[in-house]
């Protein structure tokens, strides 16, 4: 404990923390009272010279980064996970996203190679079908006034991730009754609400509530219908190994991850159906919300951007012309400012704005700190990615072609999708995903702020529950584009 404490004095510190509770007040409150206090911490932390700040929880200390340089040397050197992830495992298990290094790694082998590109140029089709259905759904509604862009593209997602994942259309889209989405969608909230809400932390009381026995439920249905699809597709591979057809899947050259987990780590004698549910459910639990996040942000910052915006369109007219025909995979590396539009917004709006580490041997910093075994780290993203050092005196504002107009200053100073041998493995999956949906609905649609404004906008107001969001639930109103 004494290095700990000599830890914590050697991090300066303007926020009060307070005998036994720390910081812990700052996160009492709503969702956005919790953005608020990451927000305070964030920028007292880039106050400091070295980017580092003590975030006491109780009696525990997370040393909070908000440098590059640090945070990409402890994203390389710390890769277990905060004891406090452990609660998020009721759904996944011991799935590689919170999982402990040992079974991790392994699992991480089997993973990466699933998201190749050859995998991930056949799933484009995926996401232009349920593009098109998407802007077929939004053309229902346009003109009605404003209408939430998170629920339109949580169900786009949720349809593309299903189908890529598991070869299962959901539906999502034209109806969200299915059961699986509604476990789904009651599941992961209150995972993270237990997460957020320090009194609920303790397994002795959060089992024995009502909302315990209804997520084991509902953990039960979700994973028995995974397993249902795992038992179909072995016997799908068996026969066509049968017929010695191994390379061509029945949905033509589709390979979904489920499919792809079978065959590389071993077919038969490889994963236990188990391990693949759990695999399944990481990939479905990292990559839905948080591409619909990214899309709905970037939604909502075009529509406070028109001058942005009109140039993404012009982007979209020198790619596609006045023609209605589909976006292809060819076409998705040709859309440079529409990537640099992403990137600025996932900068300014990560929709992971931190990551939690645990230190378990000692790593000097760059600064001379030695962090210590026994406590926390936690990658402020919101704040590393306003650091004016490394972003400019404009760090605040949002100008997509700094993307476009320098390398990075750091290769850690972007890290939307985190840093190390632990980042997120569907990076390239997500930034497909999000260009191929933004440019259909934008070729279709302008998109205008709920309110209009003839002077600047108010800073939107985030909450955070894992992730961030925006409280008024991501208001725009579309108006079709008319063709010359
Ligand atoms: C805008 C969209 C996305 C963002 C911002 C994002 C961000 C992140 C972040 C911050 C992590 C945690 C890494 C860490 O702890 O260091 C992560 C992990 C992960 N993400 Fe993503 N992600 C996105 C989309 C996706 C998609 C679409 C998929 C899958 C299709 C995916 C799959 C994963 C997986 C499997 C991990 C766990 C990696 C591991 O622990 O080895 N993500 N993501």
């Amino acid at each position: 404990r004494r290095e700990v404490y000599k830890l914590g004095r050697q991090l300066s510190c303007r926020v009060k923390a307070y005998p036994l509770i720390g910081h812990s007040y700052l996160f009492l409150g709503d969702n956005h009272k919790r953005m608020q206090a990451l927000q305070i911490l964030g920028r007292d932390a880039l106050k400091n010279d070295n980017g580092l700040f003590p975030a006491w929880q109780g009696n525990y200390l997370y040393t909070m980064i908000v440098d590059p340089e640090a945070a990409e040397l402890v994203l390389k050197t710390c890769l277990a996970k905060d004891d406090i992830m452990q609660m998020a495992t009721l759904f996944v298990g011991n799935g590689s996203i919170f999982a402990p290094v040992p079974i991790w790694r392994p699992r991480r082998k089997v993973l990466v190679p699933t998201f190749n590109m050859k995998n991930l140029k056949s799933f484009v089709s995926i996401f232009v079908r349920h593009s098109t259905i998407l802007v077929q759904e939004l053309g229902k509604v346009t003109g009605t006034g404003p209408l939430s862009a998170f629920k339109y593209y949580t169900a786009y997602t949720m349809d593309a991730i299903a189908e890529s994942t598991l070869g299962y259309k959901m539906g999502a889209q034209k109806s969200s009754d299915h059961p699986f989405i509604k476990a789904f969608n009651y599941g992961l909230p209150k995972c993270a609400e237990r997460l957020c809400q320090p009194w609920l932390h303790s397994d002795l009381i959060y089992n024995n509530l009502p909302v315990y026995t209804r997520l084991v439920k509902l953990k039960e249905y979700l994973w028995g219908f995974m397993l249902e699809l795992i038992k179909a597709k072995r016997q799908e591979i068996k026969h066509s190994k049968e017929s010695k057809d191994t390379e061509n899947s029945p949905e033509g050259n589709i390979q979904t991850f489920l499919e792809c987990l079978i065959r590389s780590s071993g077919g038969d004698d490889g994963y236990t159906d188990i391990e693949i549910v759990e695999e399944l459910m990481v990939i479905m639990v990292a990559g839905n919300d948080t591409s619909a996040v990214g899309a709905s942000f970037i939604s909502l910052i075009l529509s406070r951007h028109p001058e942005v915006q009109e140039k993404v369109y012009e982007e979209l007219q020198e790619v596609f012309g006045n023609s209605d025909r589909l976006a292809t995979f060819e076409d998705l590396p040709r859309l440079k400012y529409l990537d640099a539009v992403i990137r600025e917004t996932l900068r300014l709006y990560p929709p992971v704005p931190i990551i939690v580490r645990k230190v378990e041997n000692h790593v000097l910093l760059p600064s001379g700190i030695t962090l210590v075994p026994g406590t926390g780290v936690l990658v402020n993203i919101w704040a590393l990615h306003r650091n004016p050092r490394y972003w400019g005196e404009d760090a605040e504002q949002f100008r997509p072609e700094r993307f476009l107009d320098t390398p990075l200053q750091h290769p850690a100073a972007f890290m939307a999708f985190s840093h190390g041998p632990r980042n997120c493995a569907g990076y390239q999956y997500a930034m497909m995903s999000m260009k191929t949906v933004l440019s259909t609905v934008l070729r279709r649609f302008k998109l205008l702020p709920a309110v209009a404004s003839d002077s600047s906008f108010p800073p939107l107001r985030l909450t955070f529950d894992l992730m961030m969001k925006d409280e008024n639930n991501f208001q725009i109103r579309l108006e079709p584009r008319i063709k010359c």
